[in-house]
């Protein structure tokens, strides 16, 4: 199968804070790959890392077959992020917002179909600043896939979604995976995890203390249930029993 993304031995530290340490894998042509970790893990660093916006000391990582820094140009092309806080002008719309993305790129999606998939259609008019959290979260998504990327960079997913547009986020992204999207996701909620994700790595102290697929992780631990399972793997499951 194509290699879409490999990373190889990656090391990135703050001041003398190691966070991510000789971390690889490899993510595989339409296949969901979840990068699981307690909050302060290192996943969005890792991310950071791997797309070349925060320079890591070591180790190497191809996208695409390209190098996110030398090819930055060609490779952003192909790849869409969703930024948990992105950075848009005071004073403009979701219809305005989704046309200037929409110039920045060669290849596009079409961005009223995408509003209307995500259910942001009758917000087009709205001022993006005016958006619920869910709301902007959804919108943002819609931003990663106006390039029609060939992978995509989903950082905390669903946070902030209500039941039905979870729902129809992870429908809308199992379509894009049957179209051959391959996709990156960090997310925090194990029901998800499972829907959605082929294989997920779990990072603890900086590397993977499991990698492999949802049943794998499940059947190489003492639980029946991903949560649970998840919770023994990071070493969190005495604190949340103690707590009960
Ligand atoms: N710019 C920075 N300077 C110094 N330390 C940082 C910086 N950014 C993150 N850190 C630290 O690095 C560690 C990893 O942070 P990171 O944001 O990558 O974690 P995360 O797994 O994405 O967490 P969360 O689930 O809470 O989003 C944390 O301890 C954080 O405090």
């Amino acid at each position: 199968m194509k290699k879409i993304i490999e990373v190889d031995n990656l090391t990135k530290s703050y001041g003398d804070k190691p966070v991510i340490q000789n971390l690889g894998f490899t993510v595989y042509h339409g296949e969901v790959f979840g990068l699981l970790g307690a909050n302060g893990a290192g996943k969005s660093t890792a991310i950071e890392c791997l797309l070349g916006t925060r320079k890591a000391e070591k180790g190497t990582v191809s996208i695409l077959g390209m190098n996110p820094h030398a090819d930055r140009k060609t490779l952003f092309e192909k790849v869409g992020v969703q930024f948990q806080e992105a950075n848009y002008q005071d004073k403009i719309t979701v219809r305005e917002l989704c046309q200037e993305t929409y110039c920045l790129y060669k290849k596009t999606a079409d961005y009223e179909r995408l509003l209307k998939q995500f259910d942001l259609d009758d917000k087009a008019e709205s001022m993006v600043s005016e958006l619920s959290g869910g709301q902007k979260q959804r919108l943002f998504i819609v931003l990663a896939l106006i390039p029609d990327p060939d992978v995509v960079f989903l950082d905390e997913l669903t946070t902030g979604l209500d039941t039905k547009a979870r729902r129809m986020v992870w429908n809308s992204l199992s379509q894009l995976k049957v179209k051959g999207l391959t996709i990156l996701l960090t997310s925090h909620f194990m029901d998800e995890v499972e829907n959605l994700c082929d294989r997920i790595g779990i990072l603890k102290d900086g590397s993977f203390i499991f990698c492999g697929t949802v049943k794998e992780a499940i059947a190489a631990s003492p639980y029946e249930k991903l949560e649970e399972a998840y919770l023994w793997y990071t070493g969190e499951e005495e604190s949340v029993n103690e707590n009960v």
